[in-house]
């Protein structure tokens, strides 16, 4: 089989929603069926029709509403029940009408399943598997077979694991797909049962390795799939091990969503096939999209994507430590194990206490600022190590960073400084509890003092700060807070206790976060809050500036 003939098959629709905590309304799965198929996957299996109305639903309308360029969509279910005629079958008869080209179903590989599952003999199961895929065939689909267990199966009895998969081929079906439900295999058991199963099954010959059962048998022309989930945390390797040896249908879902620890992750099953294996599955521009794809997915099923996940995480090429930053700025690549465009993601720079002196040259730059020698920069830098020491984090708080660095130039003015605040907290009979904080600020050579009520003590400094500078600085309406949050540094000390304050701040158009701490919680989120005015009073005025050069110049 040429190398561009691997079959992507997304179960993300299916198998993905078997994950705790995932769930789609029938708009969002096709949304996502529109996705995979501009990103170029081969199937979609979009969810098991005799299960839910959404099911049903997601079918009838992907008939009629989704126009896909280049994926087939499967509708997923079992073999027929044991002693019924699949043409009797109500689930089956439900597969068929949801009118797919492509019909997904699983079948019973292993011994102790049909045993003590179906709880019926050997030979039905066969019948069952046979008779089901032979009469989905006569209806004119193609049929994808899922042989469920396959590996612990062949493990336990490899006679009849493998005579279950020859049922499914005598009965028609175009890929026979091995599985790892229970996520239990390593590798290089994934590997030797690949091999046993292409040698004793299809009779392909490995390299003059003779057939463990003696006899050779007839070449069997169907395609053979991998589908594994990551209980043993090994689910892309197991993954890319099987299409080693010869696999070339690639089952798998998008984040590795699905039934409990999930499903080999086509977010690493993909490029890992197409970068380092050689195998072209998409175009360059559809891989680019990778990132973008693994966002949305997450987005869609509410949540928050996984910021380490390889290749799409927003960390993934993310660098702290100073000498891999050191070395990245002279070589892209001697900390990257691929240019993080191929698959839409890019590398980023973290400042932290972890930091050497590039990490702070490539944010200085990043930000745009120049007018800073190497030894400011170093100063930052130190003044950086013994903040985080105090408690602070610069990792998440980058406005903050920028002030360091801003602050360090010599011609710096800052937009206010603060010369004092009081904030109190109050229960008064018949009102309750209420806050009021003074904040006295000087803005050139004026002092603008100013008192404020809130409904908690920094929220009545925000209040008094911003009457104090707004009719200054009148685009401070602009500047909303975000998120604010606590986070105690050291419980042990108790109520002594250093803590953390984050804030996540906008102006509708951008978003940034600034950072502060101190044993006092009031003091802390007085740095975070001024910061944050700070940063967006200077970043907003030259923002103003630049398009009122555009302007003129235009
Ligand atoms: C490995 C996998 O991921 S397979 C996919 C698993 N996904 C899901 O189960 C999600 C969707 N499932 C559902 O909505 C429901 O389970 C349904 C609608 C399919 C079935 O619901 P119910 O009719 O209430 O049956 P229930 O789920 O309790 O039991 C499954 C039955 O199917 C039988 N069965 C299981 N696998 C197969 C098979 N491959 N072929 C035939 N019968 C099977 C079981 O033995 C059991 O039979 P029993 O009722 O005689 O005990
Ligand atoms: C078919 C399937 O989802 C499994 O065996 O895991």
């Amino acid at each position: 089989m040429n190398k561009r003939q691997i079959q992507i098959f997304d179960t993300t629709l299916r198998d993905g929603t078997q994950g705790e905590g995932v769930s789609f309304s029938c708009d969002d799965k096709l949304r996502i069926a529109r996705r995979l198929d501009e990103f170029g996957v081969d199937y979609i299996e979009g969810g098991w029709p005799g299960s839910n109305p959404k099911d049903m639903e997601f079918f009838d309308r992907a008939q009629r509403e989704l126009k896909l360029r280049h994926a087939r969509i499967a509708a997923f279910g079992s073999t027929c029940r044991a002693g019924l005629d699949p043409a009797d079958d109500p689930q089956i008869q439900l597969l068929i009408s949801a009118n797919t080209p492509v019909v997904t179903i699983f079948g019973k590989s292993w011994d102790l399943h049909v045993r003590e599952v179906l709880r019926t003999s050997m030979e039905e199961n066969l019948r069952m598997i046979r008779e089901s895929v032979r009469y989905i065939k006569s209806q004119g689909r193609e049929v994808i077979y899922d042989a469920e267990h396959f590996f612990d199966g062949y493990k336990a009895n490899p006679e009849y694991a493998l005579a279950t998969l020859q049922a499914a081929i005598l009965g028609g079906a175009d890929v026979v797909v091995l599985c790892d439900t229970n996520g239990g295999c390593l590798p290089w058991e994934i590997g030797q049962i690949v091999d046993a199963v292409r040698r004793d099954l299809l009779g392909h010959s490995l390299d003059g390795d003779e057939p463990s059962n003696g006899h050779q048998p007839p070449a069997a022309d169907v395609v053979l799939g991998i589908h594994a989930h990551n209980d043993s945390e090994t689910a892309v390797a197991n993954t890319l091990e099987a299409v080693r040896r010869g696999c070339t249908h690639v089952q798998g879902t998008v984040n590795g969503y699905g039934e409990r620890c999930g499903n080999a992750n086509l977010m690493s099953v993909i490029p890992n096939l197409q970068l380092k294996m050689g195998y072209e599955l998409v175009s360059p521009e559809q891989l680019a999209q990778l990132t973008e794809l693994s966002r949305f997915v997450s987005e869609l099923a509410n949540l928050s994507p996984d910021t380490h996940q390889p290749f799409v995480g927003a960390s993934a090429f993310a660098h702290k430590g100073g000498t891999h930053v050191n070395a990245v700025v002279k070589h892209a690549m001697s900390y990257q194990h691929i240019d993080p465009a191929l698959v839409g993601n890019e590398t980023r720079v973290l400042v932290s206490e972890l930091s050497g002196k590039d990490n702070i040259a490539v944010k200085r730059r990043e930000f745009g600022l120049d007018g800073l020698s190497r030894e400011e920069e170093r100063q930052v830098l130190r003044q950086i190590k013994e903040l985080e020491n105090a408690g602070f984090a610069f990792e998440s708080a980058e406005a903050s960073v920028e002030l360091l660095l801003r602050r360090t130039r010599t011609d710096y003015t800052p937009p206010f400084e603060l010369i004092d605040y009081t904030a109190t907290v109050e229960h008064r009979a018949g009102r309750g509890m209420f806050s009021e904080a003074t904040v006295k600020v000087r803005v050139g050579d004026k002092i603008f003092h100013e008192v404020a009520e809130g409904n908690g003590p920094v929220n009545a400094m925000n209040r008094a700060l911003r009457k104090a500078i707004q009719q200054l600085y009148p685009r401070l309406q602009h500047h909303h807070l975000k998120d604010y949050k606590v986070r105690i540094l050291d419980s042990e000390s108790g109520t002594a206790a250093k803590v953390r304050v984050l804030i996540d701040s906008t102006d509708g158009e951008r978003s940034w976060s600034t950072v502060g701490a101190s044993t006092n919680i009031i003091e802390a989120s007085w740095i975070a809050l001024a910061d944050s005015v700070e940063y967006f009073l200077l970043t907003d005025a030259e923002r103003q500036a630049r398009q009122q050069e555009g302007a003129v110049t235009a």
